[in-house]
């Protein structure tokens, strides 16, 4: 499909709608005039010479891939035939046997990045429908590299652990940064002081991992090796329980987006309609 794709979102002034419309036009996928994009509410103020529309049937019969962006509890609201369309879903908890019977299409790739897509940082696990051609996989990991990394999983059962595990990732550092202000503002460090330092430890962190591609594992035995203050921090925490806390969490988010599932395989069967 090249630079002419044409490609509709579905949810494009939402927090990764947004994030994949503006990555998709600067990686060249598709020209901001090759999208069309529906909003609800208010109309976003970002690429304006892309259609933008609050009609998803014409969205769909303008688009060749049609990517899914709305919360789940509004996609049963979405209805839409797209028929014949290759369909990206990024909804947690929304399956592929779900999407397939809503939307009236097999050809379907579900995924799920997450919200460092605003800063082209996501890492986006997918899979595919038995219907979806190399083309469509083609084009499906084209569009999760123009803002991040990707993996294509083994089975959908994964795409329901990296619900958790990278989906809602970027949120476990930050409750980390979050544990670690409230101790230090607690302490009596003065509150911008304190979010200076770990808002700068939390992006250090980041781009140390990025240089050093070392295994977790690997780059806690390196500060552990110090047998210092970091040692002592990390024991103490280790005895508090954060590897259980951690596992308990994860499980947790994979048991949501499994019920998830399931609640869309009760929920009733659309109709049809613009
Ligand atoms: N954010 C994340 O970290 C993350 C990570 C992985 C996966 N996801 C998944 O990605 C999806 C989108 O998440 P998000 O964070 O981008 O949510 P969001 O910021 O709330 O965006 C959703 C957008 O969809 C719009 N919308 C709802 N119904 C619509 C309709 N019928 N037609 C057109 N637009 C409609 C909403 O409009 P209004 O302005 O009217 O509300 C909103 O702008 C979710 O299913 C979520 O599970 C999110
Ligand atoms: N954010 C969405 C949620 O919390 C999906 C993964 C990350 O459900």
């Amino acid at each position: 499909m090249g630079s002419q794709a044409r490609i509709g979102i579905i949810g494009a002034g939402g927090w990764l709608g947004k994030a994949f419309s503006q990555s998709i036009v600067e990686a060249g996928i598709a020209d901001a005039e090759a999208l069309t994009l529906s909003y609800r509410s208010a109309k976003p103020d970002v690429l304006p010479s892309a259609t933008w529309t609050k009609d998803n049937q014409l969205l769909v019969e303008r688009s060749d891939v049609v990517i899914v962006s709305v919360r789940p509890e509004d996609f049963p609201a979405v209805r839409v035939s797209a028929q014949g369309k290759l369909v990206i879903s990024v909804m947690a908890g929304v399956t592929l046997e779900h999407l397939a019977r809503h939307l009236q299409t097999d050809r379907i790739v579900r995924s799920l990045p997450n919200g460092a897509a605003e800063v082209r940082s996501s890492y986006t696990p997918w899979v595919a429908s038995e219907a979806a051609g190399e083309e469509d996989c083609r084009i499906a990991q084209a569009i999760f590299e123009s803002c991040g990394t990707s993996d294509r999983l083994a089975t959908e059962a994964d795409i329901d652990y990296f619900t958790g595990l990278t989906g809602s990732g970027p949120a476990f550092p930050a409750l980390l940064a979050a544990a670690m202000m409230n101790h230090a503002v607690a302490r009596g460090i003065n509150r911008d002081v304190a979010r200076r330092g770990v808002n700068a430890l939390l992006v250090g962190a980041g781009r140390l991992a990025e240089l050093r591609a070392d295994c977790p594992n690997d780059l806690v035995e390196t500060f552990m090796a110090y047998r210092g203050t970091t040692a002592a921090a990390m024991d103490a925490m280790r005895a508090a329980g954060i590897d259980d806390a951690v596992g308990r969490g994860l499980d947790a988010a994979f048991r949501k987006s499994i019920a998830m599932g399931h609640a869309d395989a009760e929920a009733p069967q659309p109709t049809a309609s613009a």
